[in-house]
Protein backbone atom coordinates (compact mmCIF):
# COMPACT_ATOMS: atom_id res chain seq x y z
CA UNK A 1 0.00 0.00 0.00
CA UNK A 2 1.56 3.50 -0.94
CA UNK A 3 2.40 5.71 2.07
CA UNK A 4 0.61 8.69 2.75
CA UNK A 5 1.94 11.99 4.55
CA UNK A 6 0.23 10.57 7.67
CA UNK A 7 3.16 7.64 7.41
CA UNK A 8 6.37 10.14 7.05
CA UNK A 9 7.17 10.60 10.44
CA UNK A 10 6.41 7.65 11.79
CA UNK A 11 10.16 6.10 12.43
CA UNK A 12 11.07 9.76 12.67
CA UNK A 13 9.70 11.42 16.08
CA UNK A 14 10.32 15.45 16.26
CA UNK A 15 10.60 16.50 19.90
CA UNK A 16 8.48 20.24 20.21
CA UNK A 17 7.45 21.29 23.59
CA UNK A 18 3.77 21.71 22.11
CA UNK A 19 2.63 21.94 26.08
CA UNK A 20 4.44 24.75 26.38
CA UNK A 21 2.45 26.60 24.31
CA UNK A 22 1.80 30.45 25.87
CA UNK A 23 -1.48 31.82 26.03
CA UNK A 24 -0.28 35.02 23.51
CA UNK A 25 -2.57 37.12 24.92
CA UNK A 26 -1.60 37.32 28.36
CA UNK A 27 1.76 37.95 27.43
CA UNK A 28 2.66 42.08 27.76
CA UNK A 29 6.71 41.70 27.45
CA UNK A 30 8.15 39.77 24.46
CA UNK A 31 10.14 36.74 26.78
CA UNK A 32 13.72 36.41 26.36
CA UNK A 33 13.03 32.68 24.95
CA UNK A 34 11.25 34.72 21.89
CA UNK A 35 13.48 37.70 21.28
CA UNK A 36 15.46 36.93 18.47
CA UNK A 37 18.99 38.20 17.40
CA UNK A 38 21.22 37.25 14.51
CA UNK A 39 22.91 34.96 16.09
CA UNK A 40 19.91 32.65 16.52
CA UNK A 41 19.14 32.91 12.56
CA UNK A 42 22.01 34.88 10.33
CA UNK A 43 19.37 36.17 7.82
CA UNK A 44 17.34 37.27 10.73
CA UNK A 45 18.66 41.12 10.41
CA UNK A 46 19.70 41.31 6.43
CA UNK A 47 18.51 44.33 5.34
CA UNK A 48 14.28 44.91 4.10
CA UNK A 49 14.64 45.28 0.21
CA UNK A 50 14.00 49.41 0.34
CA UNK A 51 10.42 50.20 -1.11
CA UNK A 52 12.01 52.61 -3.64
CA UNK A 53 13.44 49.70 -5.43
CA UNK A 54 10.07 48.64 -6.51
CA UNK A 55 10.78 45.09 -7.13
CA UNK A 56 7.87 43.75 -6.36
CA UNK A 57 6.50 39.87 -6.79
CA UNK A 58 4.08 39.65 -9.83
CA UNK A 59 0.88 39.44 -9.74
CA UNK A 60 -0.59 37.14 -12.74
CA UNK A 61 -4.31 37.94 -13.90
CA UNK A 62 -4.64 34.03 -14.81
CA UNK A 63 -7.22 35.21 -17.64
CA UNK A 64 -4.49 36.61 -19.26
CA UNK A 65 -3.38 35.38 -22.52
CA UNK A 66 0.23 35.53 -21.43
CA UNK A 67 -0.27 33.57 -18.66
CA UNK A 68 2.06 30.91 -18.77
CA UNK A 69 4.90 33.22 -19.65
CA UNK A 70 4.56 35.57 -16.72
CA UNK A 71 4.04 32.23 -14.12
CA UNK A 72 7.21 30.91 -16.05
CA UNK A 73 9.09 34.25 -15.40
CA UNK A 74 8.29 34.42 -12.03
CA UNK A 75 9.30 30.80 -10.85
CA UNK A 76 12.39 31.77 -12.70
CA UNK A 77 13.10 34.83 -10.88
CA UNK A 78 11.08 35.26 -7.64
CA UNK A 79 10.34 31.48 -7.37
CA UNK A 80 6.61 33.18 -6.12
CA UNK A 81 4.06 35.26 -7.58
CA UNK A 82 0.61 36.29 -6.72
CA UNK A 83 -2.41 35.34 -8.85
CA UNK A 84 -6.22 37.19 -9.38
CA UNK A 85 -8.47 35.35 -11.18
CA UNK A 86 -7.83 32.06 -9.81
CA UNK A 87 -11.37 31.03 -10.10
CA UNK A 88 -11.89 29.72 -6.47
CA UNK A 89 -14.99 31.63 -5.23
CA UNK A 90 -14.65 34.56 -2.80
CA UNK A 91 -17.14 33.27 -0.04
CA UNK A 92 -14.44 29.96 0.41
CA UNK A 93 -12.05 31.79 0.90
CA UNK A 94 -13.43 34.41 3.79
CA UNK A 95 -15.16 30.98 5.12
CA UNK A 96 -11.49 29.24 5.62
CA UNK A 97 -10.54 32.43 7.32
CA UNK A 98 -13.49 32.55 9.50
CA UNK A 99 -12.53 28.47 9.89
CA UNK A 100 -9.32 29.26 10.69
CA UNK A 101 -9.96 32.66 13.23
CA UNK A 102 -12.29 30.66 15.16
CA UNK A 103 -9.59 27.59 15.59
CA UNK A 104 -7.47 29.26 17.33
CA UNK A 105 -9.60 31.81 19.20
CA UNK A 106 -10.43 28.50 21.23
CA UNK A 107 -8.82 28.15 24.67
CA UNK A 108 -5.30 26.44 24.49
CA UNK A 109 -6.55 23.49 26.84
CA UNK A 110 -9.10 23.00 23.74
CA UNK A 111 -6.65 23.31 20.96
CA UNK A 112 -4.25 20.93 23.32
CA UNK A 113 -7.00 18.46 22.83
CA UNK A 114 -6.01 17.96 19.00
CA UNK A 115 -2.35 18.46 19.61
CA UNK A 116 0.42 16.90 17.30
CA UNK A 117 1.98 13.74 18.50
CA UNK A 118 5.92 13.63 17.87
CA UNK A 119 5.58 10.90 15.04
CA UNK A 120 2.51 12.62 13.64
CA UNK A 121 1.71 15.04 11.10
CA UNK A 122 -1.71 16.59 11.48
CA UNK A 123 -2.60 18.63 14.74
CA UNK A 124 -2.02 21.88 16.61
CA UNK A 125 1.44 22.80 17.69
CA UNK A 126 4.37 24.87 17.11
CA UNK A 127 6.08 24.97 13.57
CA UNK A 128 7.86 21.78 12.57
CA UNK A 129 10.88 24.08 11.93
CA UNK A 130 10.96 24.90 14.94
CA UNK A 131 13.32 22.12 16.28
CA UNK A 132 16.04 23.45 14.42
CA UNK A 133 16.18 26.98 16.54
CA UNK A 134 16.99 27.59 20.47
CA UNK A 135 14.50 30.68 20.03
CA UNK A 136 10.79 30.40 20.09
CA UNK A 137 8.53 31.88 16.68
CA UNK A 138 5.53 33.61 18.16
CA UNK A 139 3.07 31.83 16.22
CA UNK A 140 0.62 28.78 16.36
CA UNK A 141 -0.41 25.92 14.10
CA UNK A 142 -2.88 23.24 12.97
CA UNK A 143 -1.69 20.84 9.82
CA UNK A 144 -4.46 18.73 8.18
CA UNK A 145 -3.74 15.82 6.47
CA UNK A 146 -6.19 13.37 5.26
CA UNK A 147 -9.48 13.98 7.20
CA UNK A 148 -9.65 16.06 9.71
CA UNK A 149 -12.69 14.23 11.47
CA UNK A 150 -11.08 13.13 14.27
CA UNK A 151 -9.43 16.73 15.42
CA UNK A 152 -12.12 18.82 14.84
CA UNK A 153 -14.63 16.61 16.77
CA UNK A 154 -12.75 17.67 19.58
CA UNK A 155 -12.09 20.81 18.68
CA UNK A 156 -16.35 21.79 18.19
CA UNK A 157 -18.29 18.89 19.45
CA UNK A 158 -21.10 20.75 17.80
CA UNK A 159 -20.15 22.38 14.32
CA UNK A 160 -17.19 19.76 13.19
CA UNK A 161 -19.37 18.49 10.59
CA UNK A 162 -19.89 21.69 8.36
CA UNK A 163 -15.83 22.23 9.24
CA UNK A 164 -14.89 19.34 7.66
CA UNK A 165 -17.09 19.46 4.21
CA UNK A 166 -15.45 23.05 4.03
CA UNK A 167 -12.01 22.18 4.15
CA UNK A 168 -12.89 19.24 1.82
CA UNK A 169 -14.22 22.05 -0.71
CA UNK A 170 -11.03 23.96 -0.34
CA UNK A 171 -8.66 21.31 -0.91
CA UNK A 172 -10.75 20.19 -3.75
CA UNK A 173 -10.23 23.59 -5.58
CA UNK A 174 -6.29 24.26 -4.55
CA UNK A 175 -5.62 20.70 -6.27
CA UNK A 176 -7.12 21.92 -9.45
CA UNK A 177 -5.34 25.21 -9.42
CA UNK A 178 -2.53 23.92 -8.34
CA UNK A 179 -1.96 21.45 -11.42
CA UNK A 180 -3.04 23.74 -13.62
CA UNK A 181 -0.52 26.40 -12.20
CA UNK A 182 2.00 23.43 -12.53
CA UNK A 183 1.48 22.86 -16.05
CA UNK A 184 1.37 26.25 -17.18
CA UNK A 185 4.94 26.29 -15.87
CA UNK A 186 5.76 23.72 -17.14
CA UNK A 187 4.71 24.72 -20.64
CA UNK A 188 5.93 28.05 -20.64
CA UNK A 189 9.34 25.44 -20.37
CA UNK A 190 8.30 23.75 -23.33
CA UNK A 191 7.37 20.52 -21.28
CA UNK A 192 4.41 18.95 -21.90
CA UNK A 193 2.62 15.79 -20.75
CA UNK A 194 4.76 13.20 -22.78
CA UNK A 195 7.85 14.71 -20.46
CA UNK A 196 5.86 13.57 -17.05
CA UNK A 197 4.19 10.90 -17.44
CA UNK A 198 3.44 10.08 -14.05
CA UNK A 199 1.97 14.12 -13.87
CA UNK A 200 -1.13 12.89 -16.31
CA UNK A 201 -3.87 15.84 -16.30
CA UNK A 202 -6.21 13.09 -17.28
CA UNK A 203 -5.56 11.31 -13.91
CA UNK A 204 -8.05 12.48 -11.57
CA UNK A 205 -5.25 14.10 -9.76
CA UNK A 206 -5.00 10.64 -8.39
CA UNK A 207 -0.83 10.96 -8.48
CA UNK A 208 -0.91 13.83 -6.05
CA UNK A 209 -1.58 14.75 -2.15
CA UNK A 210 -1.22 17.80 -0.12
CA UNK A 211 -1.32 19.00 4.00
CA UNK A 212 -3.04 22.35 5.32
CA UNK A 213 -1.07 24.14 7.35
CA UNK A 214 -3.60 26.63 9.07
CA UNK A 215 -1.10 29.81 10.90
CA UNK A 216 -1.73 32.16 13.06
CA UNK A 217 0.68 35.00 14.55
CA UNK A 218 -0.90 36.95 17.31
CA UNK A 219 -0.08 40.56 17.66
CA UNK A 220 3.38 40.74 19.10
CA UNK A 221 4.46 43.46 21.76
CA UNK A 222 7.49 43.84 20.20
CA UNK A 223 7.58 42.06 16.57
CA UNK A 224 11.47 43.53 15.81
CA UNK A 225 12.48 40.87 17.97
CA UNK A 226 10.31 38.20 16.84
CA UNK A 227 9.76 35.84 14.31
CA UNK A 228 6.75 34.79 13.45
CA UNK A 229 7.71 31.91 11.24
CA UNK A 230 11.40 31.72 10.54
CA UNK A 231 12.93 31.23 7.09
CA UNK A 232 12.69 27.99 5.19
CA UNK A 233 11.48 26.86 1.89
CA UNK A 234 8.53 24.45 1.25
CA UNK A 235 9.49 20.89 0.30
CA UNK A 236 6.63 20.79 -2.32
CA UNK A 237 6.26 21.55 -5.97
CA UNK A 238 3.71 24.43 -5.05
CA UNK A 239 2.26 25.94 -2.57
CA UNK A 240 -0.42 28.28 -2.91
CA UNK A 241 -1.23 30.77 0.48
CA UNK A 242 -4.09 33.03 1.74
CA UNK A 243 -3.31 35.80 3.75
CA UNK A 244 -5.55 37.74 5.88
CA UNK A 245 -5.41 41.75 5.01
CA UNK A 246 -2.27 41.83 7.16
CA UNK A 247 1.24 41.56 5.96
CA UNK A 248 3.73 39.67 7.12
CA UNK A 249 5.16 36.71 4.67
CA UNK A 250 8.79 38.04 3.01
CA UNK A 251 10.49 36.23 0.38
CA UNK A 252 14.84 36.39 0.11
CA UNK A 253 16.06 37.58 -2.95
CA UNK A 254 19.92 37.34 -2.77
CA UNK A 255 19.88 40.74 -4.77
CA UNK A 256 17.26 42.89 -2.56
CA UNK A 257 17.05 40.83 0.45
CA UNK A 258 13.80 40.81 2.35
CA UNK A 259 10.90 41.79 -0.07
CA UNK A 260 7.41 42.08 1.89
CA UNK A 261 4.38 40.50 -0.09
CA UNK A 262 1.59 42.68 0.45
CA UNK A 263 -1.98 41.39 1.02
CA UNK A 264 -4.37 41.81 -2.36
CA UNK A 265 -7.95 41.19 -1.46
CA UNK A 266 -9.06 37.83 -3.06
CA UNK A 267 -5.46 36.96 -4.57
CA UNK A 268 -4.00 33.83 -3.10
CA UNK A 269 0.25 33.91 -3.13
CA UNK A 270 1.94 30.55 -5.24
CA UNK A 271 5.35 29.58 -4.34
CA UNK A 272 7.74 26.84 -6.18
CA UNK A 273 8.76 23.84 -3.40
CA UNK A 274 12.27 22.28 -3.41
CA UNK A 275 10.80 19.39 -5.32
CA UNK A 276 9.27 21.66 -8.19
CA UNK A 277 12.95 23.27 -8.01
CA UNK A 278 14.45 19.50 -8.60
CA UNK A 279 11.96 18.91 -11.46
CA UNK A 280 12.70 21.96 -13.32
CA UNK A 281 16.40 21.18 -12.96
CA UNK A 282 16.75 24.07 -11.03
CA UNK A 283 15.62 26.22 -13.20
CA UNK A 284 12.21 27.57 -10.93
CA UNK A 285 13.55 28.59 -7.59
CA UNK A 286 12.90 27.92 -4.44
CA UNK A 287 12.10 30.56 -2.68
CA UNK A 288 13.61 31.01 0.88
CA UNK A 289 10.66 32.51 2.75
CA UNK A 290 9.29 33.68 6.44
CA UNK A 291 6.44 34.99 8.25
CA UNK A 292 7.19 38.60 10.18
CA UNK A 293 4.66 39.96 12.97
CA UNK A 294 3.31 43.20 14.30
CA UNK A 295 1.59 45.15 16.74
CA UNK A 296 -1.82 46.35 16.17
CA UNK A 297 -3.18 43.22 13.70
CA UNK A 298 -3.33 39.81 14.01
CA UNK A 299 -2.47 37.46 10.84
CA UNK A 300 -3.91 34.40 9.18
CA UNK A 301 -3.15 32.28 6.65
CA UNK A 302 -3.93 29.15 5.00
CA UNK A 303 -1.18 27.43 3.23
CA UNK A 304 -1.55 24.81 0.96
CA UNK A 305 1.49 21.80 0.37
CA UNK A 306 0.81 20.24 -2.45
CA UNK A 307 3.03 17.65 -3.64
CA UNK A 308 3.08 14.21 -5.41
CA UNK A 309 2.13 10.95 -3.60
CA UNK A 310 4.72 9.85 -1.48
CA UNK A 311 6.44 6.82 -3.86
CA UNK A 312 6.66 9.02 -6.95
CA UNK A 313 10.49 9.52 -7.94
CA UNK A 314 11.17 12.77 -8.66
CA UNK A 315 13.86 14.02 -10.58
CA UNK A 316 15.19 16.69 -13.13
CA UNK A 317 12.42 16.19 -16.29
CA UNK A 318 15.14 15.08 -18.86
CA UNK A 319 14.05 17.31 -21.81
CA UNK A 320 15.40 20.04 -19.14
CA UNK A 321 19.16 18.07 -19.07
CA UNK A 322 21.73 17.85 -21.60
CA UNK A 323 25.02 16.97 -21.68
CA UNK A 324 25.49 20.90 -20.63
CA UNK A 325 22.80 20.63 -18.21
CA UNK A 326 23.22 17.59 -16.73
CA UNK A 327 20.51 16.27 -13.50
CA UNK A 328 21.57 18.86 -10.93
CA UNK A 329 19.96 16.57 -8.29
CA UNK A 330 19.37 12.91 -7.20
CA UNK A 331 15.86 11.28 -7.82
CA UNK A 332 13.77 11.66 -4.67
CA UNK A 333 10.16 10.91 -3.27
CA UNK A 334 8.50 13.40 -1.36
CA UNK A 335 8.79 11.07 1.37
CA UNK A 336 12.24 10.70 1.31
CA UNK A 337 13.38 14.16 1.40
CA UNK A 338 10.59 15.60 4.04
CA UNK A 339 12.45 13.05 5.98
CA UNK A 340 16.29 14.28 4.76
CA UNK A 341 14.69 17.88 5.45
CA UNK A 342 13.55 16.66 9.48
CA UNK A 343 17.04 16.01 9.51
CA UNK A 344 19.09 18.17 7.70
CA UNK A 345 16.60 21.38 7.31
CA UNK A 346 18.00 23.94 5.23
CA UNK A 347 20.43 21.94 3.65
CA UNK A 348 18.22 19.28 2.58
CA UNK A 349 18.43 20.34 -1.63
CA UNK A 350 22.32 20.67 -1.43
CA UNK A 351 21.94 16.69 -0.06
CA UNK A 352 20.68 15.26 -3.01
CA UNK A 353 22.66 17.84 -5.29
CA UNK A 354 24.83 16.16 -8.16
CA UNK A 355 28.45 16.66 -7.88
CA UNK A 356 29.73 17.75 -11.03
CA UNK A 357 33.83 16.69 -11.73
CA UNK A 358 34.67 19.70 -14.00
C1 LIG B 1 3.67 18.09 3.90
C2 LIG B 1 4.36 18.81 4.72
C3 LIG B 1 5.15 20.00 4.30
C4 LIG B 1 5.60 20.55 5.63
C5 LIG B 1 5.77 19.34 6.47
C6 LIG B 1 4.49 18.59 6.19
O1 LIG B 1 4.55 17.26 6.56
C7 LIG B 1 3.31 19.28 6.90
C8 LIG B 1 3.62 20.71 7.26
C9 LIG B 1 4.48 21.43 6.22
C10 LIG B 1 5.21 22.60 6.85
C11 LIG B 1 4.36 23.88 6.95
C12 LIG B 1 5.23 24.99 7.58
C13 LIG B 1 6.62 25.08 6.95
C14 LIG B 1 7.25 23.69 6.80
C15 LIG B 1 8.69 23.79 6.33
C16 LIG B 1 7.06 22.93 8.11
O2 LIG B 1 7.81 22.88 9.03
O3 LIG B 1 5.83 22.28 8.09
C17 LIG B 1 6.37 22.85 5.91
C18 LIG B 1 6.86 21.43 5.58
C19 LIG B 1 7.64 21.40 4.29
O4 LIG B 1 7.20 21.96 3.27
O5 LIG B 1 8.70 20.81 4.28
O1 LIG C 1 2.20 32.69 7.00
C1 LIG C 1 2.86 32.86 5.99
O2 LIG C 1 2.79 33.86 5.30
C2 LIG C 1 3.85 31.79 5.56
C3 LIG C 1 3.41 30.40 5.93
C4 LIG C 1 4.35 29.38 5.41
O3 LIG C 1 5.39 29.69 4.89
C5 LIG C 1 4.01 27.95 5.53
O4 LIG C 1 2.99 27.60 6.18
O5 LIG C 1 4.76 27.14 4.95
FE1 LIG D 1 6.34 27.97 3.86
Amino acid sequence: MPTTLTDVFRGHPIHLPHSHQPDFTSLRELPDSYTWTPKDDLLFAAAPSPPATGENIPLIDLNHPDAASQIGSACRTWGAFQIANHGVPLELLQGIEFLTGSLFRLPVKRKLKAARSETGVSGYGVARISSFFNKQMWSEGFTITGSPLNDFRKLWPQLHLNYCDLVEEYEEQMQKLASKLMWLALNSLGVSEEDIKWASVNSDLNWAQSALQLNHYPVCPEPDRAMGLAAHTDSTLLTILYQNNTAGLQLFRDDLGWVTVPPVPGSLVVNVGDLFHILSNGLFKSVLHRARVNQTKSRLSVAFLWGPLSDIKISPVPKLVSPVESPLYQSVTWKEYLRTKAVHFNKALSMIRNHVEE
